[in-house]
């Protein structure tokens, strides 16, 4: 994330996609997989029989996840049943309502009996048969299958996929260990893990007690390598930082108050990070550390999903800078290790509050990220889809499949020079934006859960990582970058020795001798007591010269030391490569050896299932065309199952097509509820800030101004430096509180509803007019989402509140009438008289201002 040379020339290489699958957890074992059905009570086991169909509707808002039960053909368990219905399209259709609260009564049970008994007994099914699992994981072809409940089995085809059985050792030894060997050749490399909540994505990057993660193996590795294959003519310098990217807001882990990082640079050049934290480390044990230090202040908290849900993006960037003696040059290679929180559904993970905004935040990212990906793939010139799609088809599978469609097939019409990658829609993709279509290596490692509750996230999710796949990447070596500490550290270390030896050299200089006494004047003999004194003033002086001498050399010793100390202290930091014929070092070497025979069977077993992708492809293909027919018959018989493969293939497309549109209503849906639950929230807070902001404080909130570099609102005056600068040409904006348009209407209205104020100049493009607000009024238009501003604008701190009521002073003690007469006379303390209606309207309330905005 530092400021690097950015190669010119690179080799293209594709984003490397692995599919990491939990095992069920002990909640999904024990609780099946969808609470809306499950439904302890009499054991209804229908499913959707022919002639009888049944749809068991929920009166939640769940039918959605009832149907896809009930076509899996799970039992249903329903303790209370209500009306049934015939149907009017000539099917006999019975709606059975569950009601979660209500007991059964007879009419339930009515209802219970007589679809029982027309239930044929074929058609029931016992838990045994429930498939719980909708995920197949098939290592040896890379292909991940997921059973469709209500159509055609989806398959997917990837890099490297792994079951529940496989541990991390596994996929570090076969995908990550060359990855981390590339950075420590000085390449740019990048781990991130992708998925829905609580699908194992912390477990993979970070670990568990019983399984080490990705990030501390890459540790070793680091170090390993750093004792063991470096000489000790190579000197290496490796520092790591740690920041999390939370509620949009980008935090260095490792400072001492997490405080909040600005993204600098451009698309361009590419994004960086300048303030955050460096620790140069000096072992695997030192970085271990950092990340501990680290973890313990990064956001987390308890859903109804995962115990410990990470709710923040975390990364941690190690940077080994390596130099050879002979050559002289210097190699960065830069590792991200991406944590990624987890996409959830508020109705699964029951957030509310705080968990709720996290939970926005989290998918807006994550939905930027997808819109990267997409963009990416879209724009890349790599087809997937025989090589993803035919070759598994035949031989992996039973039944009919539906073929994942590549990313290319998915394209739509682009320019010559593709479409624009919204890398600048969140924090997110500016952090990662080197890792995806940039200059780096990289693994996106998919985590899945494989309970058919979760159908519809897992096949988002290998959506998704099935598009990254067609991600092309442009690794180049980083050879002497400018920022390159070791180059720093070396500097400093030359110039602290030349000063060591200049002083050295002054000290070795004869020093001045002291200055000799005066020579005496031939005069004749002074008075004895006279020469006595002057003696005496002299040789004190000399002593007074000697003892201040002494004392500056001391002095410049110390300093020397001093220097010494520090020379000594930035070297410590260099380490230079192990060597040397003692019994570890052998040990070390042996364990090099190891290393590298393990990497070449991940490298076989890698070259194994590519082979036996593409044996099923030339199969498929030599099948086909070498197909002779011994009659006309055959030829027939043989078109036609051909053809009803196509058509198979066109009904699943159809399904897909269909089913992803109910996902993305779906997710519309959660979309609204989240947005509906925020607005509510921000009503309140609206309505609190109306209630208690004097009307003085409105009129500054009216003036105040987007930072888009600090990310925060600024007011008075630097707002009007802002539109001086910015070039506004509307002094008013910021000046007085008579242009009320930039500010008060950036995050309240539709764009439709605003007003012009004449000698505003409105910002010249659509979506400058949308989003610009506040800061594109006084700057001249650019800037982040109004969404986004109106949140910290609330964090201003309110003008303090003049005093609306006076102490209470008790009455002296009088007469009850002649008490109850003055108070009469006297205005009331708790109700004071209402105000005169003042000619000038009075403002609309921020609250009344926000409208029915969000809320359907
Ligand atoms: N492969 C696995 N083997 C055993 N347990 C696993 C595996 N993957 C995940 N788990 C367990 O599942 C739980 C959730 O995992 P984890 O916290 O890593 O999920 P996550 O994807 O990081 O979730 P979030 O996005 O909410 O942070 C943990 O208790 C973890 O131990």
């Amino acid at each position: 994330m530092e400021k690097s040379a950015r190669p010119r020339t690179a080799l293209n290489e594709c984003v490397k996609v692995v599919v990491r699958c939990r095992p069920l957890s002990a909640r999904e074992r024990s609780e099946g997989h969808d609470e809306s059905i499950r439904v302890v009570g009499m054991p209804i086991v229908y499913t959707t029989v022919d002639p009888l169909l049944i749809l068991i509707g929920v009166k939640t808002k769940k039918l959605h996840s009832v149907k896809a039960a009930l076509a899996y053909r799970r039992p249903v368990h329903c303790s209370e049943l209500s009306i049934g219905r015939d149907d009017d399209d000539g099917r006999k259709i019975h709606a059975v309502t569950v009601a979660k609260k209500r007991r059964p009564n007879r009419t339930d049970q009515k209802w219970y009996e007589r679809l029982s008994t027309k239930a044929p007994a074929g058609n029931q099914f016992s838990e045994s048969d429930m498939p719980l699992q909708v995920v197949r994981v098939c290592p040896e072809r890379g292909a991940v299958q997921v059973l469709n409940p209500k159509g055609q089995d989806k398959l997917f085809t990837y890099d490297a996929v792994y079951d529940a059985s496989a541990d991390t050792q596994t996929i570090y030894d076969e995908m990550v260990r060359p990855l981390v060997a590339s950075v420590l050749d000085g390449f740019n490399g990048c781990v991130f893990a992708y998925g829905q909540t609580g699908t194992g994505k912390t477990h993979t990057m970070e670990g568990s007690p019983d399984d080490e993660g990705i990030i501390p193996r890459a540790f070793r590795h680091i170090w390993a390598h750093i004792e063991t294959s470096a000489s000790r003519d190579v000197t290496h310098l490796v520092s790591c930082s740690y920041v999390e990217l939370y509620l949009e807001d980008v935090r260095d882990l490792l400072s001492k108050d997490c405080k909040k990082l600005t993204i600098r640079g451009q698309e361009l050049n590419g994004f960086y990070i300048p303030e955050m934290t460096s620790i140069v480390c000096k072992s695997a044990a030192e970085m271990a550390r950092a990340l501990r230090t680290g973890n313990r202040v990064r956001a987390s908290g308890r859903t109804d999903m995962n115990e410990h849900s990470s709710r923040s993006h975390a990364v941690f960037l190690v940077t080994v800078e390596s130099q050879h003696k002979d050559t002289n040059r210097i190699r960065v290679g830069k590792l991200n290790l991406v944590d990624l929180a987890g996409s959830e559904r508020q109705r699964k993970t029951g957030a509310g509050g705080e968990r709720l905004r996290e939970a926005a935040r989290i998918n807006q990212a994550l939905s930027s990220l997808g819109n990267v990906i997409s963009a990416l793939a879209e724009n890349s010139p790599h087809v997937p889809y025989r090589s993803a799609a035919l070759r598994t088809a035949r031989t992996c599978l039973t039944g009919q499949l539906l073929l994942e469609r590549p990313a290319r097939a998915l394209q739509v019409s682009c320019s010559s020079n593709g479409p624009h990658v919204p890398y600048r829609d969140s924090k997110l993709t500016r952090i990662l934006q080197d890792s995806l279509g940039g200059n780096s290596k990289t693994i996106m490692i998919a985590a899945v859960g494989p309970a058919s509750y979760n159908y519809d996230e897992t096949i988002t999710t290998l959506r998704y990582a099935h598009r990254a796949k067609a991600i092309k990447n442009k690794p180049i070596r980083n050879e002497d970058p400018k920022d390159a500490k070791l180059r720093e550290y070396q500097a400093e270390i030359e110039r602290l020795r030349a000063l060591i030896q200049q002083r050295r050299a002054a000290e070795r200089r004869p020093r001045r001798p002291p200055r000799a006494p005066a020579p005496r004047r031939p005069h004749p003999p002074p008075r004895p007591s006279r020469v006595t004194a002057e003696d005496t003033i002299d040789t004190e002086s000399i002593e007074n010269e000697h003892i201040l001498a002494e004392s500056f050399i001391e002095q410049e010793k110390s300093k020397t030391e001093e220097l010494e100390q520090q020379i000594r202290s930035l070297e410590e930091r260099l380490v230079s490569g192990g060597g040397g014929g003692d019994l570890l070092s052998d040990l070390r070497q042996s364990r090099a050896v190891l290393e590298s025979r393990q990497h070449e069977i991940a490298e076989r077993k890698k070259r194994e299932v590519e082979m036996q992708q593409r044996i099923d492809l030339e199969e498929e293909t030599t099948a086909s065309v070498t197909h002779t027919f011994a009659s006309l018959q055959q030829e027939v018989d043989h078109k036609t199952q051909r053809l009803k493969k196509c058509v198979s293939k066109y009904l699943c497309l159809r399904e897909e097509m269909v089913e992803l549109r109910e996902a993305h209503d779906a997710e519309r849906r959660d979309h609204e509820a989240l947005q509906a639950a925020l607005v509510g929230g921000l009503r309140r807070r609206l309505l609190l800030a109306d209630s208690f902001v004097p009307l003085a404080g409105r009129a500054l909130v009216a003036r105040l101004a987007w930072d888009e570099d600090q990310d925060a609102w600024r007011r008075g005056h630097e707002a009007l430096q802002a539109a001086l600068v910015g070039g506004c040409g509307a002094a008013c904006c910021s000046l007085t509180a008579s242009c009320r348009w930039p500010a008060a209407r950036s995050w309240r209205g539709s764009p439709g509803t605003r007003t012009r104020t004449p000698g505003c100049a409105r910002p010249k493009t659509a979506r400058g007019r949308w989003r610009g607000g506040a800061a594109g009024h006084v700057r001249g238009g650019g800037g982040g989402g109004p969404r986004r501003r109106a949140e910290n604008l609330l964090d201003l701190l309110p003008m303090p509140l003049p005093p609306t009521t006076r102490a209470y002073v008790p009455p002296p003690p009088r007469h009850t009438r002649s008490m109850e007469s003055s108070m009469k006379k006297e205005p009331s303390l708790e109700a004071p008289a209402p105000r005169k209606a003042s000619a000038r309207p009075r403002p609309g309330t921020a609250h009344h201002r926000l409208g029915t905005a969000g809320v359907r």
